[in-house]
Formats: C-alpha cells, sequence, structure tokens
C-alpha cells in the first residue's frame, strides 16, 4: 500500500461531507455554499510565461519560482489531441447523472474515487465544486464502476495523460532542483523505477476537479484558499479562466487571476520546493472561482519525491542556514491533513 493511501486511511473523511451536492438540480445557492459578501475585483496579472523549448528561458524558470511560485509553460510537448480528449473525458465524467457518479464515490478512509475535495473538511460552507481523484490501479476500478461495458476511452486517455504528467513533472523538477545546485547524481530518483514497484520514483497523483455553473458565483467558491503540498503541480485548466493566486506584492488582500492560454500548462511550486529551496521559492496560496455560464474543468497533477526519501533545505551557505528540518512527503502529507495551511511552521528549525 502506498504511504500516501496509508495516510488517508489514518484520517478518515466524515462521509456526509464526500458526496456532492447535485448541482444541476440546485437554480439557487443553498445557505450550505454562501461563503462571503462580494469581495474587491480580482485583478489579471503578469503571470510568467515560459517557452521549454527556448533553453535560454531556463533561467527564467527559477526567477518565476522566486517571484510568483506560479508560472505558464508553452512548448511543453504535451499535444493538443491529448489535452482536448482529457478535457472530454473530464466532461464526461462530471456530466453524468448523480446516481451514476455515486456508485465510484470515494470510501471515507480512500484517497480516490468522485466527491467533495479533501480540503473541504477544513471548512464550515462547502465549496461550489466535484472532484474525481486517481492514484495508480483506483482508475480503472472506479472507471468500471462509472461505466461498466464502456470505460476503456477513459481510462486510456487518462493514463495517457498520467505518462505525459510523468515525463514532464521529471523534465521540470530536473530542471528547478538544477537550479537549487542538484546534480544529476543527487538526481537520480527521477529516472523512473524499472521494477514497476513505484518506491523509488517520483510518487504522483491525479485530481479532477469539476466546477458547474453556479447561479451566484460572487457568492460562493470553487475551491477555497490553499497551498499545493507536492513539490510541485501541472495544472490543465482548459479555457475557462477561474484560477487565482493571492498577490506576491499584496499577500492576503488582492487576487489575481490566471488567464488561460490556448494550449499552455500551469505549474504551481508546492510547499515542498519551498523548504528545498529554504523558502526561495513560492509556494502561492490559490483558489478557484466559479462562473455563471460555463462549466469549468481543471486536472491537476501533483508531483512529489519518492516514497522514503528525505528531503529538506539545499544550502551550504553559513549565512543562510536552513530554516526548515528534513522530512519524507508523508510526514508533512500528515501534518497538512490536521493542519492544513499551517502546517508548513510545524518544519520550521
Ligand atoms: O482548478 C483550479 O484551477 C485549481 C485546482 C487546484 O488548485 C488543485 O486541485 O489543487
Ligand atoms: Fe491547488
Amino acid at each position: 500500500m502506498s504511504s500516501v493511501t496509508q495516510l488517508f486511511k489514518n484520517n478518515p473523511v466524515n462521509r456526509d461531507r464526500i458526496i456532492p451536492l447535485d448541482f444541476t438540480n440546485t437554480k439557487t445557492l443553498p445557505d450550505s455554499h454562501v461563503w462571503s459578501k462580494p469581495e474587491p475585483e480580482t485583478t489579471s496579472g503578469p503571470i510568467p510565461v515560459i517557452s521549454l523549448s527556448n533553453p535560454e528561458e531556463h533561467g527564467l524558470l527559477r526567477q518565476a519560482c522566486e517571484e510568483w511560485g506560479v508560472f505558464h509553460i508553452t512548448d511543453h510537448g504535451v499535444s493538443h489531441s491529448l489535452l482536448h480528449n482529457v478535457d472530454c473525458q473530464m466532461k464526461r465524467l462530471f456530466s453524468l447523472p448523480m446516481h451514476r457518479k455515486i456508485l465510484a464515490v470515494r470510501s471515507p478512509d480512500e484517497s480516490t474515487g468522485y466527491g467533495v475535495v479533501r480540503i473541504s473538511m477544513f471548512y464550515d460552507k462547502l465549496m461550489w465544486s466535484e472532484g474525481f481523484s486517481v492514484m495508480g490501479s483506483s482508475l480503472r476500478r472506479h472507471a468500471t464502476l462509472l461505466w461498466p461495458d464502456d470505460h476503456a476511452e477513459f481510462c486510456n486517455v487518462m493514463e495517457e495523460y498520467q505518462k505525459a504528467m510523468d515525463d514532464l513533472s521529471h523534465r521540470l523538477i530536473s530542471m528547478l532542483m538544477g537550479s537549487l545546485g542538484l546534480t544529476h547524481e543527487d538526481l537520480g530518483w527521477l529516472v523512473p523505477d524499472k521494477t514497476g514497484s513505484g518506491t523509488d520514483s517520483i510518487q504522483s497523483f491525479l485530481q479532477l476537479n469539476s466546477y458547474p455553473v453556479c447561479p451566484d458565483p460572487h457568492l460562493a467558491m470553487g475551491l477555497a484558499p490553499h497551498t499545493d503540498s507536492s513539490l510541485l503541480t501541472i495544472l490543465y485548466q482548459g479555457n475557462i479562466p477561474g484560477l487565482e493566486i493571492e498577490s506576491p506584492q499584496e499577500e492576503g488582500s488582492r487576487w489575481i487571476g490566471v488567464e488561460p492560454i490556448e494550449g499552455s500548462l500551469v505549474v504551481i511550486m508546492g510547499d515542498l520546493s519551498h523548504i528545498i529551496s529554504n523558502g526561495q521559492f513560492r509556494s502561492t496560496m490559490h483558489r478557484a472561482v466559479v462562473n455563471k455560464t460555463h462549466h469549468r474543468v481543471s486536472a491537476a497533477y501533483f508531483a512529489g519525491p519518492p516514497k522514503n526519501l528525505q528531503i529538506g533545505p539545499l544550502t551550504s551557505d553559513k549565512n543562510h542556514p536552513p530554516i526548515y528540518r528534513r522530512l519524507i512527503w508523508e510526514e508533512y502529507l500528515a501534518a497538512k491533513a490536521t493542519h492544513f495551511n499551517k502546517a508548513l511552521t510545524l518544519f520550521r528549525c
């Protein structure tokens, strides 16, 4: 059993907080989903756009990680047709009637399947979203429950996408860690594990998100503010806006919309990259808002280090001693599962 799976077993979620509202049959926003008074308008901002085909831009990656913690990547090598297929399959899944989606509902101690996002247990109010989490063999098991005779296409597309994300995350992690001074030997764990046991290579999971059309988007929340617990997250967000990041200049008071760019993917630096870089890379707070006219879907691929690999700040500079202690991913996820957005502070030296 993977360490991530074990972790969810140890932190079960109350079952009545797993099944989302049946959004298609809800024409007014119920009180359970009313979050706040309207906030000041979100502004759009100059989120960096980095082409992976241009080696000269690699230096910009580090700058983007330090200043923003979020950036678009173009020329990433993932084909338009695969992204299109992922989009179509997500819409096919989330457009199923609730009585079908419930067949693949996540059980309280499970990490995979259909349901509300896990962070919802930290909030009184419910979010205007539903999710489907995939890890390893759970994909085929849950897809068979959703479509007993017709799951092959969904599974093939998602498996191809996970493979493409494995390759892309290896490339990105190697570039980013290289910029911090890690050598190829240090990064041996990035080489996919030939035995297939998955214990020596990157661990990952895929979260499919759906934000249905909302009758009162200004009072609702698609996905509440959070940082990701990964090394990095690769997000496909189609062409419907909704992702917002906390302004690096005005934390806590201004949100910046990450406008979709045709064919690009968004990279979000996670808490582990913040730790490894000794606080230099931002793990930016982000959220998803909803809208009145378009069903938005997104696919978030979370990449983390191998199961038992200890990670910690990479610094030999006496003027900048480590500000975080060493840890393994499982330990960090456990802290996040109980302390949520305060988890990072628990690992400060
Ligand atoms: O849907 C989005 O734009 C954001 C998704 C996200 O932040 C997540 O799944 O962690
Ligand atoms: Fe996120």
